[in-house]
């Protein structure tokens, strides 16, 4: 059924973008200039204990799920993370949104430690840093409104909305997502998958954050929806300021949206840089790896190019190989690679050329690789080597995201 909001949309445009104007304003107190570092993560580590045992528990080991994660993240900037499942990109997530407590090293938001902050502190600074998560299946409670559920953070911070204010802002923000304020009073089964992440996002935006930590927001939905949430995100951004930790396996997501982008393996961060740096001029073996393995729609550009195939399976990270975590996999490996942890710096090699390659790598034998095609590749037409890309019909980047009539005509009565 196709629900007919038309009569209230310009009223209720109107008002989401005074809306979105009072949440501009209510950060701009605090906002940090574009480029500033508002999060410094530094040697960050979680594991997890194993334990044998069941009266008395004793500890034989950990799960080495985070093993020193550096990392800035600039104000007005995405940092894309990817790795394959169980490197440790979630768990990430979850400390920098205060949701685990590190066994180890430093977040700094705005140059503070937040890493052991609790009370009152902790609470100011987690308003700021907010999360979406992967599954708009199992993140919503099915026995709450939507109203309820986007306005739930106002519970806790009472002082962003004040009670009689909160309909009025939970309906800002549906529009600010491109939902109708009318569907305030209904439940989360009655939305497609994508509206459900809309909500999600609406939540995360609750408190008018700094800082969204995204942890897989898409993979759960297909994908064209997959393509109009980015959008969403991407069109949130430049109107609030925003920044992004957003967290995917699909390297193709992160590419789209992401400035600088952290490869993970075993975790660790391997390789960090720009996007070009990462995708077109990738030196480390792993990253390489990951790049080569991305569909590519062209078939001749599918042809033309070299598939790296990893063998054997990624350790377990209770027990992960010495020096080097990817020797085990990779074709370069030698002697020194088992004994000397290679550190996340530019490689020698490249550090007196300085070019596109010269990017934080870790690994001793770094060397350039072109594994996918390049912007200009990218560029030409079909069938002349274009790579993939994300697109789906009437999403492109807005500056502000409409209602989606076809998408809210999914909705059950
Ligand atoms: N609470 C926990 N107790 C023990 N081990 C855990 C816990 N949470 C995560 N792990 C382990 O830590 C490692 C990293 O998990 P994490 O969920 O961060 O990976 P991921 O890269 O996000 O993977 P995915 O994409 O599948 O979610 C995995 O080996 C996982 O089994």
């Amino acid at each position: 059924m196709r629900a007919d909001h038309s009569g209230g949309r310009k009223h209720a445009r109107e008002e989401g973008e005074a809306a979105a104007t009072q949440l501009a304003t209510a950060r701009a107190g605090t906002a940090y200039a574009n480029g500033d570092p508002i999060l410094e993560v530094r040697d960050l580590v979680k594991h997890y204990p194993l334990t044998q045992g069941v009266l008395f528990k004793k500890q034989v080991g950990a799960v080495k799920a985070v093993d020193g994660v550096s990392f800035d993240l600039s104000a007005g900037e995405t940092l894309g993370i990817v790795g394959e499942s169980g490197c440790g990109k979630s768990t990430v997530a979850r400390m920098l949104v205060h949701l685990e407590r590190p066994t180890a090293g430093a977040i700094r938001y705005k140059g503070e430690d937040i890493t052991r902050l609790s009370g009152r502190a902790l609470k100011a600074v987690r308003r700021n840093i907010q999360m979406v998560f992967q599954d708009p299946y199992t993140s919503l409670n099915p026995r709450m409104t939507v109203g309820d559920i986007i306005g739930e953070p106002y519970e806790i911070h009472p002082e962003v909305a004040p009670k009689g204010e909160r309909r009025r802002k939970v309906q800002d923000l549906l529009d600010v997502v491109g939902l109708n304020p009318e569907y305030i009073n209904r439940y989360p089964h009655q939305f497609s998958g994508g509206q459900r992440q809309r909500i999600g996002i609406a939540r995360g935006l609750a408190l008018n954050p700094e800082i969204i930590v995204a942890d897989e927001p898409v993979s759960a939905l297909d994908v064209s929806v997959q393509a109009q949430v980015i959008n969403l995100l991407d069109s949130l951004q430049s109107e609030f300021g925003l920044s992004f930790v957003f967290i995917a396996h699909d390297l193709s997501i992160v590419r789209h949206i992401s400035d600088r982008v952290g490869v993970m393996y075993l975790g660790r961060i391997v390789e960090i840089g720009t996007d070009e740096q990462i995708y077109e001029h990738p030196t480390h073996p792993y990253t390489q790896a990951l790049l080569s393995a991305v569909p590519v729609p062209d078939p001749m550009a599918r042809e033309s190019r070299e598939r790296i195939i990893l063998h054997g399976d990624v350790p377990s990270p209770a027990n992960p190989p010495s020096g080097c975590r990817f020797r085990t996999r990779c074709w370069k490996a030698q002697e020194r690679c088992a004994l000397e942890v290679p550190l996340l710096a530019v490689p020698a090699a490249f550090r007196l050329a300085p070019g596109p390659a010269s990017h934080d790598s870790a690994c001793h034998f770094a060397e350039e690789k072109h594994v996918v095609a390049s912007r200009e590749e990218r560029d030409t037409p079909r069938g002349e080597g274009r790579g993939p890309e994300i697109e789906a019909p009437g999403t492109a980047v807005r500056k502000r995201p409409p209602h989606d009539p076809e998408a809210q005509g999914d909705i059950q009565p």
